[in-house]
């Protein structure tokens, strides 16, 4: 019983009853980031309910991590489920006590989705925890093929216990300019959108690769798309290359498929086919980021399935809309001994339970085919605001319903999601002027027409 279209109560967004809950917070913590205080009881499929009763259309889907949209029927079924009660009461350490169905639990869901080519998995908490410990893995393989065989040194066992050299190597992990990884150290290393993610927290000093940003319609762009491309391509051959001689060798490196919080860069098939092959030769760990772009929102269950890898990426990270944290990775980067990779947790069965039955929705729904077709949709929508407002938008780009388009400054920007808001349609941007689309995989046409219709209206009103 999803509503047919938002409505909006308030003159203003965030209404009182927010902005009196945001008052009483901030005595306990930092609120400013509060956008809205949400009735997630009376939110319902692709609808957010806010505390003063607003009805939003959700194309933010809490930073894209609600798979099926509020209160799907299958998930409350999980839920009420007997044989899972348990695992929403007793949350186990999984590293060392599991409980008996995990096997089952992991086959049934993780196992059910895990990227071609790879059949080993870990489980984590978030995102940030999966990178961290996917970077982890690739150092542990690299120094472990470097000793080949041989024993660990007390040198090394000591050195490291002062975090010196040679027990803490001088590896490196390449990342991306304008790439996400998370908020950790490691992660927060990788991540190069914002400043003031990064303000006053040491960073390792690791080598930064350009990224392609293209210029659109990509169709009426190839040729320079793909100069651009060839133009990475050969800084980063190179940038590997000074570090591996400067004795700062690239263990791993991490890229997303769609950069999504950097402002929406994507990159070809192309690029990503010859940046494996540079990584290969290297024998640098790609490790695909797929923890905004993976389950399903580009309409295939993993974004990098439409590079069309001869194999595939040798770790995935996964988060958001699976629920649950964690990575599948290649086997030969599964750690040498146990204890190296863990933690009191990692990871929560009762996710495990919840991701069961998101992924039979996705089958029993065809829901990937309805993500490609409303995505369709969707870039007609965004690429007619375009012809009808050159001078306020552009780049309108996406796959499946992992869309966004530029405004002309990052002010514009700002005021037309402030404007979208109080039209009832709750969404984001995505780094400097880009307005970002992070649906649900039960997102439709029909939802798509409202926040289409609502988007033409605000740029028309300007
Ligand atoms: C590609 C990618 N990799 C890792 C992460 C980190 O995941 P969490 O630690 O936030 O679960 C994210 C999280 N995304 C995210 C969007 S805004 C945000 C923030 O911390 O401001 C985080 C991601 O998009």
């Amino acid at each position: 019983n999803e509503p047919k279209e938002p409505l909006i109560r308030t003159a203003t967004i965030p209404g009182p009853k927010s902005i009196e809950l945001i008052k009483e917070l901030n005595t306990i913590q930092l609120a400013s980031p509060i956008q809205l205080f949400v009735d997630y009881e009376s939110s319902i499929g692709n609808y957010l309910c806010d505390a003063d009763g607003n009805l939003f259309l959700d194309i933010y889907s809490q930073i894209s991590s609600i798979p099926l949209g509020y209160n799907h029927p299958a998930l409350i079924e999980a839920l009420r489920d007997p044989a899972n009660t348990s695992a929403f009461i007793n949350r186990p350490a999984l590293g060392i006590l599991p409980p008996k169905d995990l096997v089952d639990r992991l086959r049934a869901s993780l196992l059910s989705v895990a990227p071609p080519g790879l059949n080993e998995v870990q489980t984590m908490a978030c995102g940030s925890c999966s990178v961290e410990n996917a970077m982890k893995a690739a150092f542990f393989w690299y120094q472990t093929r470097i000793r080949d065989g041989r024993e660990v040194t007390r040198e090394e066992m000591d050195s490291c216990l002062a975090n010196q050299y040679p027990g803490s190597p001088y590896l490196t992990i390449m990342s991306f300019k304008h790439g996400f990884h998370g908020r950790t150290f490691g992660a927060l290393s990788c991540t190069h959108s914002k400043y003031i993610h990064k303000l006053d927290v040491p960073s390792f000093d690791w080598p930064i690769a350009p990224f392609p940003i293209y210029r659109y319609p990509l169709e009426d762009n190839e040729r320079e798309n793909k100069a651009t491309d060839d133009q990475c391509l050969e800084e980063i051959q190179d940038l590997i290359e000074r570090f591996n001689r400067k004795g700062r060798p690239v263990a791993g490196l991490i890229v997303e498929p769609i950069q999504g919080e950097g402002g929406d860069n994507h990159g070809s098939k192309y690029f990503f086919n010859q940046l494996q092959k540079i990584a290969k030769s290297q024998q640098v760990v790609f490790i695909c980021d797929e923890v905004q772009t993976g389950c399903g929102p580009t309409g295939k269950f993993w974004a990098h399935e439409h590079w069309e890898l001869d194999n595939p990426p040798d770790i995935v990270t996964f988060s958001k809309k699976m629920l649950t944290g964690g990575y599948f990775y290649k086997a030969h980067l599964r750690p040498d001994q146990g204890f190296r990779i863990f933690n009191t947790w990692l990871g929560d069965p009762s996710k495990l339970a919840l991701l069961e039955r998101v992924i039979k929705v996705i089958k029993r729904d065809n829901l990937l085919e309805s993500v490609k077709e409303t995505g369709k949709e969707m870039l007609k929508g965004l690429k007619e605001a375009e012809t009808r407002f050159p001078g306020l938008v552009s780049r309108s780009r996406g796959v499946g319903t992992f869309c966004a388009i530029d405004f002309v400054t990052p002010e514009l920007r700002n005021e037309v999601i402030k404007r979208l808001h109080l039209k009832g349609i709750h969404c984001g941007g995505s780094g400097a002027a880009a307005l970002r689309v992070r649906t649900t995989l039960t997102f439709n046409k029909n939802h798509n027409d409202i926040f289409i219709d609502r988007l033409h209206n605000v740029l028309a009103e300007l």
